[in-house]
Order: structure tokens, then C-alpha cells, then sequence
């Protein structure tokens, strides 16, 4: 499809996606599961996963009587218009300006600057009518920061945009389809006025008289709307790499190469350690962060709840667990896929073996939501603290309270003596705390060395990058265990994640290997064993791989991969599809007469054939 066929290829899908929602009528986790298998981004993403939780969660109870109704019912299409050109992860240095007039009762929103155009945006550029729109407060010149503002962009009977404001999609961006069925579009004010009760005056209000009133709630809980999505985030990447994983375990199970021995049939691919060592720690990790996803929406649930009662104990907790699943599930995920992708050879990168356009659709995961980079660094703040308060009197929580036991997890040696040992979940996990604590005490020490902390932090930002992500490692493998202690029904089901949750630790262990030495959390000798029982665990995998990802239950129509096809019939489908590409219609090609003639005629006359 071209991108205009393509965009409006998938207005028909998300408005037929509403209609069923109504006709049926469907539950909301419904709902969520049909837009998942609707497979493209689309609008309807951005309206109902953040205009409209950014109203419920910014909203006053007048605000949400309002613009709700017309949400829910779709009268009016939102989406979140935070990012500018210039300025994406910083959000406090976003330029747009609301400035209130006191005369009319109204807010000017303007962009000064070609930079702070709104830019990327979902569902903006030729879609919304309505968007929540991030715009820096100012009353009698005073800056009051970053807020919220309810706006309508678009004309409710012809589409087009009111007067003042400027409006289109930013181009064409990575991959063929991927994300190209998205309108990210570009926005500009030019002093576009509305009404002062279009602020989201939750957190803070500008009264009639032009009077700012802050709120006594933290100002972050502005930026709620991102942790509830980087927490559907986390869920995702496990649905993301489970269909790039079960392509691959199919089709290594289906491709063979050499082993042939007097002319019987070669090995498959998927016998090989090398291939077992690449792919079943991707296995391991799709149901990894499933469970962790399962947890963080406890956790995220938990913390609403708690917020609803003026309870803001658990906010850091929340907001650095988010953002540092997200990131971290979200490159495992991305790499993930183009792991996928070579081990299924060749044939992996035929647009057909579904994992290019899998690739290209999720990789900007690394990036929305927030740069992975910049939200590490939230979890390295929100470490440096946690361990600055340690021998204060306040233990530590939730998932820092191994944080908590700082005496014993900086001094003990691991007690593993055989391979069998890396199979003792309280061996395993002590392991991963102490990497994780140590690397964090280090950084604090490094950067107790400056006399300005800032500078220190500036100077350590990979350090701690490496910190926070052994932190959220360390929360994966935790809540893996977890669940094995948990009610898993079947006990052949309970050995089979078992399995996969030892692959995942030992798989990290093996890959930051570094880490572990260098916090003398093991010993090289340790290290082997934890190698000779990773290699044993793919010997106990191999037999079920295939029934370990049949177990995603994804349809093939789902899948979309020839490869990954659940009758393995792959050869025969690899021509049909080849038969079916455009340069096939003909037998001699368009361009031949032009090009490739003459050129071969002139050889052929100077060569006197
Ligand atoms: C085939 C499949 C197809 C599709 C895929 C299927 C499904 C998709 C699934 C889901 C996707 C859903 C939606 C669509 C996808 C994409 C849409 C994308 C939307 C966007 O990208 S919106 C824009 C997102 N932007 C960002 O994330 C910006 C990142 N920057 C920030 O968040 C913050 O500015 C930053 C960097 C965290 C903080 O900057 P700064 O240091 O300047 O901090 P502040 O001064 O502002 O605050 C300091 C203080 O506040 C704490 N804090 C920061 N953030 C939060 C928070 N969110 N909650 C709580 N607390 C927070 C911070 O820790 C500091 O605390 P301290 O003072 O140290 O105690
Ligand atoms: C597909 C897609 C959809 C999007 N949808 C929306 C949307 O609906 N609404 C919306 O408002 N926005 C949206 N965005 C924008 C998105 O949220 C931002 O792109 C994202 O937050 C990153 O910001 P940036 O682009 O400014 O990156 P930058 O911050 O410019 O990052 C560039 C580089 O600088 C590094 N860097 C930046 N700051 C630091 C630092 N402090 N320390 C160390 N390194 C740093 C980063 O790691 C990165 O390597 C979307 C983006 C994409 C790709």
C-alpha cells in the first residue's frame, strides 16, 4: 500500500474495530485484546490509552463531566501533544506558552519558536479533533512551569484546523508499513485562544482573577499518564518477543543443515547449542516479562489506589519501576526480534518471515514513552537515593528492600559448589542482590568523591545506566521466582517454567558476566558451573521448545511469518509467496527492452557472437 492507502486502510480498521466494541458489546480487556489483534498503530492508541486517562487522571470532577462523555462515546478524537521539535525528554524545558489574559477569561497558547513546535504526537496530524496539549503556565509574567491544557484543534464540521493553528503529519518514518499507519504530526499556535476551565486544574488552577494556585499534591503526578502506559509497555514487549520467538522455534525446528550421515536427512538447526544458546534465553524472556507484567499492573494498581488516598509514600517506587521495566524489556525485546531475524537466516529477512515488519513497528518502543537511556537514569536517581538513606533509620521497600540487608549482601561470598546449586532460587537471588547492590554502593562512592553531585552524576551516567539496569534485572528474575512459588497449575507446566526461569537468570549471568567478576558477586569457577548448567537446561528445553511457543496460542494469521507457519510447511508456502510478488506477474521484466537489452546487444556485437 502507499502511505495514503495504508493510513486509510487503518481509519477503516480502528472505526470497524469501535463498531464491534459497541455492537457486541465488548468488556474493556476485550476491547484492549481486539486492538492488539487489530496489529497497527492507529488513533485510537493515543485516545484511549492517554487523552483519555490524561482527563481522568488531570481532570477536576467538572473537567471529567464534561469531556469524558464525549471521549468515551468518540464525538470528539484526543491525543497527547507533549513532544516538541526541540525538546522530547526534556519535559521542563518544553517552550510552548499558555499565557493568561485576564481580560478575557482565556488562555494564549503559543509556540515562539520553530522548536517548539509540537512534534511526533499519535494521531495528530490528521486525525484528532481534540488534544491534551503540554504548554509552559504563565500568569502576570510569572512561569509557573509545565501544565496541561484540554484544546480543540479541528473544525468539529469540516476538519479543518481553527484559525491559529497550523497542523500536519511529520513524513514518512523506519520501515515499509511499521508505523507509517500512524499520523504523528507536527502542531503550531499562533496566539490560538481558550477558555481558562480548559486547564486540567486537578493539580494546580489559575483563578478567575489570574491567581495561581498550587496544588499540595506532588506536581509529578502530572506525568501519570506516561507511567500507566510504560507499565502497558512492559506487557507488551512480552507479546512482541513471544511472536518473534515463536517464528524462530518453529522454524529452527523446521530448517536443517549438515549432519547428513549416508544420505539420511540432515540436523535441524534448532539441535544446535549455539542456536539453543541464542534462542531459548529469548524464549525465557518472553515469559519473564509477562510475569513481570503481570506484577507491575498489581503494582500500578496498587499505587492509584493509593493516590486516590492521598497516599504518595510509593510514587518514586512506582515511577522508577516503570520506567525502568519499560526500558529494560523494551531493548531485551528490540534486539530480541533481530535476533530472531538472523536466526532464522536468510529466509528471516524475506519480508514474508513477518520479522522486519515486527522489527520495524516495534523498535520506536525503545524511544516513546521515553528514551530507555533517560529512564535508566531515573532508576539510578531514585538508587543513589535509596542507598544515601541507608543506616538512616528508613529501611528500604518494595523492591529495594534488599537494599535493606546493604551489611550482608556487601560482604558474602556465594555458596555455590556444583552446577546443581545455580537451581536454588535463594542462591540465585542472592546473586543478583548483591551484583545489583554492590554496583550501586560503587557508583554512590564514585560519586561521593565529587564535591558536586551533579557533575559526579554527569561524569558516572554510564555507570549508573549499568547500575539501574542490574537493579531491574535483578526485579525480573525476583518476580520469576515468584511465580514459580505461586499456584502454577500442572506440575509438567511448574518444571517447564522452572526451566526457563534458571535459562534466564543463568543466560544474564553468563552475558554480564563482567559485572558479576568485577563485584566479585561469583567466581570464575562459579561462573563455569553456572555455563554447564545453562547448557544442561537447553538439553532439558529442546523437546518442548516448540510446545513452549505453541503455548502463546498465536494464530497464524496473527503471526503473519511463512517461517513461524504451526504446520511447518514452510518450502512450499516460501514460492507461493514468491510467486505472488508483482515482479513475478510477467516473466520478462518491465525494463527489460529499455535496459537490459541494448546492453547485453552491444556485448554481443563487440564481442562478434
Ligand atoms: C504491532 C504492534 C503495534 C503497536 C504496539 C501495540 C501496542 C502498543 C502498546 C502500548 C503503547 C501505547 C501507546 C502508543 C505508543 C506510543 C505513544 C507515545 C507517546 C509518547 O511518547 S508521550 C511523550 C513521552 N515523553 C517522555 O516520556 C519524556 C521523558 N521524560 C520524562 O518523563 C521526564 O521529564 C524525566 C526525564 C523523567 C524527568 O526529567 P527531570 O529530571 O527534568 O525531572 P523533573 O524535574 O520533571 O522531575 C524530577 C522529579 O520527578 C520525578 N519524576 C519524574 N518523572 C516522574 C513520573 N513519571 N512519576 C513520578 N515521579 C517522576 C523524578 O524522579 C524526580 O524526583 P526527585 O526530585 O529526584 O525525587
Ligand atoms: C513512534 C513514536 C511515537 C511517539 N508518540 C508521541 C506522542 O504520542 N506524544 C508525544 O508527546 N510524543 C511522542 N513521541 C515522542 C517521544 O516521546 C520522544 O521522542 C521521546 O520521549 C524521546 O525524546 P527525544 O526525541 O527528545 O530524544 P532525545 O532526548 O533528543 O534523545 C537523543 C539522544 O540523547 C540522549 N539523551 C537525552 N537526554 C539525555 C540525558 N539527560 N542524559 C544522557 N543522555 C541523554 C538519549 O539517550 C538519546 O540517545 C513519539 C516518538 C516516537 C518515535
Amino acid at each position: 500500500m502507499t502511505r495514503k492507502e495504508l493510513f486509510k486502510n487503518t481509519l477503516r480498521k480502528s472505526v470497524h474495530a469501535w463498531k464491534l466494541i459497541n455492537e457486541l458489546p465488548l468488556s474493556d480487556d476485550e476491547s484492549l485484546m481486539l486492538r492488539h489483534f487489530m496489529d497497527q498503530p492507529g488513533f485510537l492508541d493515543l485516545h484511549w490509552r492517554m487523552f483519555v486517562p490524561a482527563i481522568k487522571g488531570q481532570g477536576t470532577e467538572e473537567q471529567k463531566q464534561k469531556w469524558l462523555p464525549l471521549a468515551n462515546k468518540m464525538q470528539i478524537i484526543g491525543c497527547y501533544a507533549q513532544t516538541e521539535l526541540g525538546h522530547g525528554s526534556n519535559v521542563q524545558g518544553l517552550e510552548t506558552t499558555a499565557t493568561f489574559d485576564p481580560q478575557t477569561d482565556q488562555f494564549i497558547l503559543h509556540s515562539p519558536t520553530q522548536t517548539s513546535s509540537k512534534w511526533w504526537p499519535g494521531g495528530l496530524g490528521k486525525v484528532s479533533t481534540h488534544a491534551v496539549i503540554y504548554a509552559r503556565l504563565i500568569t502576570d509574567g510569572k512561569d509557573h512551569g509545565v501544565h496541561g491544557f484540554i484544546v480543540q484543534l479541528r473544525n468539529m464540521d469540516d476538519h479543518s484546523p481553527l484559525p491559529g493553528i497550523t497542523i500536519g503529519d511529520i513524513g514518512v518514518k523506519f520501515g515499509n508499513g511499521a508505523y507509517n499507519s500512524m499520523d504523528n504530526g507536527f502542531l503550531m499556535f499562533d496566539k490560538f485562544c481558550i477558555p481558562r476551565d480548559q486547564m486540567l486544574m486537578r493539580l494546580s488552577k489559575v483563578t478567575r482573577e489570574g491567581k495561581y494556585v498550587p496544588s499540595d499534591v506532588p506536581r509529578q503526578l502530572m506525568y501519570g499518564t506516561m507511567v500507566s502506559v510504560r507499565q502497558t509497555i512492559v506487557s507488551n514487549a512480552s507479546i512482541a518477543m513471544a511472536r518473534a520467538v515463536c517464528i524462530a522455534t518453529r522454524y529452527s525446528a523446521v530448517r536443517r543443515q549438515f549432519g547428513s550421515q549416508n544420505g539420511g536427512i540432515e540436523t535441524q538447526v534448532i539441535d544446535y547449542k549455539t542456536q539453543q544458546n541464542r534462542l531459548f534465553p529469548l524464549l525465557a524472556s518472553a515469559y519473564a516479562f509477562r510475569f513481570v507484567g503481570e506484577w507491575l499492573k498489581w503494582l500500578y494498581t496498587d499505587v492509584t489506589q493509593r493516590l486516590e488516598a492521598s497516599d504518595f509514600a510509593t510514587l518514586p517506587e512506582a515511577h522508577a519501576c516503570t520506567a525502568g521495566l519499560k526500558s529494560m524489556t523494551t531493548s531485551a525485546t528490540s534486539d530480541g526480534i533481530e535476533e530472531c531475524r538472523k536466526l532464522c537466516g536468510g529466509h528471516g529477512y524475506l519480508w514474508c518471515s513477518g520479522l522486519p515488519e515486527l522489527f520495524a513497528v516495534y523498535v520506536p518502543a525503545c524511544t516513546y514513552e521515553g528514551d530507555n537511556v533517560v529512564l535508566q537514569l531515573q532508576v539510578a536517581r531514585f538508587l543513589m537515593k535509596t542507598v544515601s538513606q541507608l543506616g538512616s533509620g528508613k529501611a528500604p521497600a518494595g523492591t529495594t528492600a534488599y537494599m535493606g540487608r546493604a551489611k550482608h549482601l556487601l560482604q558474602c561470598r556465594s555458596s555455590i559448589r556444583k552446577a546443581e546449586d545455580w537451581l536454588n532460587p535463594a542462591m540465585v537471588l542472592e546473586t543478583f542482590e548483591a551484583r545489583a547492590l554492590r554496583m550501586a554502593v560503587s557508583c554512590a562512592n564514585n560519586l561521593s568523591k565529587f564535591e558536586n553531585q551533579e557533575q559526579g552524576f554527569s561524569e558516572l551516567l554510564a555507570d549508573l545506566v549499568e547500575a539501574a539496569i542490574a537493579h531491574c534485572q535483578l526485579i525480573v528474575v525476583s518476580k520469576f521466582i515468584v511465580k514459580l512459588e505461586g499456584e502454577i497449575k500442572g506440575k509438567g507446566v511448574k518444571n517447564q517454567l522452572k526451566n526457563l526461569c534458571y535459562i534466564y537468570a543463568l543466560h544474564l549471568i553468563h552475558k554480564h558476566l563482567g559485572d558479576f567478576l568485577s563485584t566479585n558477586s561469583i567466581t570464575s569457577e562459579q561462573a563455569s558451573l553456572a555455563n554447564h548448567q545453562l547448557r544442561s537446561l537447553y538439553t532439558q528445553v529442546r523437546p518442548n521448545a516448540v510446545a513452549l511457543v505453541d503455548a502463546f496460542d498465536y494464530t497464524d494469521h496473527y503471526l503473519g511469518s511463512v517461517l513461524g507457519r504451526y504446520d511447518g510447511n514452510v518450502y512450499p508456502k516460501l514460492f507461493e509467496e514468491a510467486l505472488k510478488d508483482p515482479l513475478n506477474d510477467t516473466v520478462v521484466p518491465d525494463g527489460y527492452h529499455e535496459y537490459i537489452r541494448p546492453l547485453i546487444k552491444q556485448h554481443l556485437r563487440s564481442a562478434r557472437l
